[in-house]
């Protein structure tokens, strides 16, 4: 296998607020947002739907700037996207006329590498994911699963100190959902990335990171950062982790419950 990068970086998030304007009224999705995510630390955002998470993470990337406050990585702010944050998304994103291996070396073409080195790189990432046998094969010839390992490889074939993963999973059925989890954890163990990972899912948070952060709806603030100490793997049938398990849900269930409200009130605009 090739050498890859094992680097990592910090994300310092400080107080940062984001205003969308719609229907002539101000939606605060984001207010006085303080978070500090240390080198190679694996942190999932956790809330109901509406409460920012997706906000936050597109602020990260830099996709869309906060409306105030700052965000650096490794004490530079970040002003656009870059080649240090790679994303992947819930729709797996990947070009439709390409094979699996033409999709994983596609950045490696933009940054004008050679070609031995990214015959070597891709070779190495379709061995890591377990792709070898799909290397010819077209998106639309995978199942969920293996497309979503696919946009895991194109992000790591960037050597990005950072990950982020907006509900990467969320598509995927039960089984091949643990299954991708573990392997997650299998390449963040190995590669020390940074990974800061969006979910709705109390039980993926737990099972998957050091510190769990819980967002209040809207406006989305900071309800609860977690720190989940359980070795791994972890036991989602332990009793420590069902009473962590319990301790969210309260806090989810009361912001759930805001939302509905919301909704109710027709006030929601999502
Ligand atoms: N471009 C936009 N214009 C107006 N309001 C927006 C825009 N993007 C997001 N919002 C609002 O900001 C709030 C946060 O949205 P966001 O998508 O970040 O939430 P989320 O927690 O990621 O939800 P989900 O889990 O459903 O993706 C929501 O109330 C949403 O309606």
């Amino acid at each position: 296998m090739t050498d890859m990068t094992h680097t990592a970086s910090h994300i310092s998030i400080q107080g940062v607020h984001k205003v969308f304007q719609s229907g002539g009224q101000d939606v605060y999705a984001l207010k006085a947002i303080d978070l500090e995510i240390p080198r190679g630390e694996f942190v999932c955002l956790l809330g109901p739907s509406g409460c920012g998470k997706s906000t936050l993470l597109n602020a990260v990337a830099g996709f869309s700037l906060p409306s105030s406050g700052a965000i650096t990585v490794e004490g530079a702010a970040i002003s656009a996207p870059g080649p240090d944050r790679g994303m992947v998304f819930q729709e797996y994103a990947l070009f439709p006329w390409m094979t699996v291996e033409q999709n994983i070396a596609f950045g490696l073409q933009i940054k004008g590498e050679t070609k031995a080195a990214i015959q070597a790189k891709v070779g190495s990432l379709l061995e890591l994911l377990h792709l070898q046998d799909f290397r010819k094969r077209y998106p639309k010839d995978l199942s969920g699963g293996m497309r979503q390992r696919v946009a895991i490889a194109r992000v790591l074939a960037l050597d990005s100190p950072i990950m982020l993963m907006d509900e990467p999973f969320g598509a995927l059925d039960a089984l091949t959902r643990r299954n991708l989890q573990d392997e997650l954890l299998r390449l963040w163990t190995e590669l020390r990335k940074t990974i800061l990972f969006v979910t709705h899912s109390i039980e993926e948070a737990l099972y998957l990171a050091d510190r769990t952060v819980v967002m209040t709806y809207r406006p989305g603030t900071i309800k609860r950062d977690l720190r989940v100490d359980l070795p791994r793997p972890r036991d989602v049938a332990s009793q420590a982790f069902n009473a962590l398990k319990k301790e969210l849900s309260l806090l989810l269930m009361e912001e759930q419950n805001r939302h509905e409200q919301d909704e109710f009130r027709g006030a929601a605009v999502d």
